[in-house]
């Protein structure tokens, strides 16, 4: 059976081979081409009338299907100029053969090539682009931003890498971005989403047996299909029993996160607490169990197969200890916060138990100061080298398994930078890997839900409202 892979994200190298094999199979690169510019021109003219337009060409196929644009929207009766970078007769390839296409005159670059245009195509670098925007690249693309009119880039905004979505020297901020066949990383890690506007993917013929035999790596988070719904003939100890280990002073996190692994299904949560915490715990929320044994007898009882161990903890020798103790035992893990902090300069070795590490930037830095890299490479070393599911966390979350896969996460707003929001997330995830998810799967999932319910809480969303809005998430994926 054909797999979906309409979630896969290409790298820029993927995307290039994906076209070769495409060519390789009889479609033509001059078809590929003319199917991207028909793409574009249909964006633009279901969303705007007929006014006047430059189209920004770049010395690359990126031009190329900027030539392709001017063409089709001049035959709809569009006023269009072209601002060419570079000689025309230096171009090459399918680019050439649209610029011969052209029958009119093209423009250096400047800005002052711009200062009639109502739309501009940005159309200047995409998948090619290999060094720092600077020089008259860099005024013109600046002179398009300052004419504050709608830009739709072709393929990506011109100076976002495709595969870091990082910025090189300058880059353009677009109203829509319209891509081809699949989105590349660089669509949606920072600060290539915000500058891509809607990102828009068209079909141009690129067929899905392509796409299956380059086997991405790499998604786009959809993980609302793995959701544990529970079972008719089900009782409470079938839906797995979590166990989080209290903090002493900071029980708000605690309490959180209990709250939001009950609110995914998890059958029971034990509160592991000593001390006055203990109490605190006692008369709190009614429906966490809580336990002063110590920790070994709690976790004796192997229903109880998924630990949560980080908010709220604090830094200490026995808290290190305790840390260490956790990763000897065939229980799944989720360490966050402290618990991360305490592991830095750790020597990861397999475990029994599944592993999950939620580090934010910090966290992450400390725990693995020598991995370097765009945010999503980072991430899959550092799951390599630790054999963990890692899920660094961030407006662009991306959450990578040990052997290789990884997936960025779009859902959320900027109000879940906020306290508590991280405990929210780790109790998602604790409750729903101690239903059976693996940790992979139990991190995209709860990312995935978090950042609906910040979507679904809107403006003013404090942690508290995590656990609340999660019925209301979880009932719109009800069939
Ligand atoms: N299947 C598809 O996705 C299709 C994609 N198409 C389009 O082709 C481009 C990629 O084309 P390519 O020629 O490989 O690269 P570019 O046009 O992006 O740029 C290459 C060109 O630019 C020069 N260059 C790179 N960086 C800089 C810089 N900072 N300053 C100056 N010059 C720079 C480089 O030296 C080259 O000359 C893809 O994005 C799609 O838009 C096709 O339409 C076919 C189907
Ligand atoms: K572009």
């Amino acid at each position: 059976m054909a797999k979906n892979t309409k979630n896969h994200l290409l790298s820029v190298a993927q995307m290039y081979e994906a076209d070769q094999r495409t060519i390789e199979s009889g479609i033509s690169g001059i078809r590929l081409m003319e199917a991207a510019g028909s793409a574009i021109a249909r964006e633009i003219t279901t969303r705007w009338s007929p006014r006047k337009t430059v189209i920004l060409c770049g010395p690359g196929n990126n031009g190329g299907d900027g030539f392709v644009v001017a063409r089709l929207l001049h035959n709809k009766g569009w006023y269009v100029r072209i601002l060419l970078l570079g000689e025309r007769d230096n171009l090459k390839g399918d680019a050439k053969t649209n610029a011969d296409r052209w029958p009119f005159e093209t423009q250096p670059f400047s800005p002052d090539g711009i200062k009639d245009a109502d739309l501009i195509v940005d159309a200047v670098f995409g998948a090619g682009l290999v060094r720092d925007v600077d020089g008259i690249v860099a005024l013109t693309l600046k002179a398009a931003q300052q004419q504050n009119v709608p830009i739709i880039a072709v393929d990506m905004p011109s100076g976002v890498d495709g595969d870091s979505g990082q910025i090189l020297g300058m880059a353009i901020q677009a109203d829509i971005t319209v891509t081809f066949c699949r989105a590349k990383t660089g669509h949606y890690l920072l600060p290539g989403r915000t500058l891509c506007g809607d990102v828009i993917v068209a079909d141009i013929g690129i067929q899905d047996p392509i796409i299956e035999q380059i086997a991405p790596e790499n998604t786009k988070n959809a993980p609302a299909h793995l959701f544990p719904w529970p079972k008719t003939e089900g009782h409470k100890f079938d839906r797995g029993h979590g166990v989080i280990v209290g903090g002493q002073q900071m029980t708000g996190a605690t309490r959180l996160a209990a709250l939001c692994a009950r609110r995914v299904g998890a059958g029971l949560i034990t509160i592991a607490a000593r001390g006055t915490a203990y109490m605190v715990y006692r008369t709190c929320e009614p429906g966490n169990l809580v336990s002063n044994d110590n920790l070994n007898e709690i976790l004796a009882d192997p229903r109880k197969n998924t630990v949560l161990i980080g908010p709220g903890l604090g830094i200490g020798e026995g808290r290190k200890a305790l840390v260490k103790d956790l990763l000897n035992t065939d229980k799944n893990l989720i360490l966050d916060a402290d618990a991360l902090t305490m592991l830095a300069g750790h020597n990861w070795q397999n475990r029994a138990g599944e592993t999950l590490l939620t580090p934010h930037e910090g966290e992450f830095k400390r725990l693995f100061p020598d991995i370097t890299g765009s945010k999503l490479e980072r991430a899959r070393q550092a799951a390599h080298q630790s054999k963990a599911t890692v899920l660094l966390k961030g407006p662009d979350t991306v959450i990578a398994a040990p052997d290789g896969r990884c997936t960025i996460n779009t859902t959320g707003t900027p109000w879940l930078a906020t306290a508590g929001s991280g405990d929210s997330l780790a109790g998602i995830c604790l409750g729903l890997i101690c239903q059976g998810l693996n940790s992979y799967d139990g991190a995209c999932l709860g990312t995935w839900l978090h950042g609906k319910c910040a979507e679904t809480g809107g403006v003013g969303l404090i942690s508290e409202d995590i656990s609340t809005l999660l019925p209301e998430v979880l009932k719109t994926l009800q069939k």
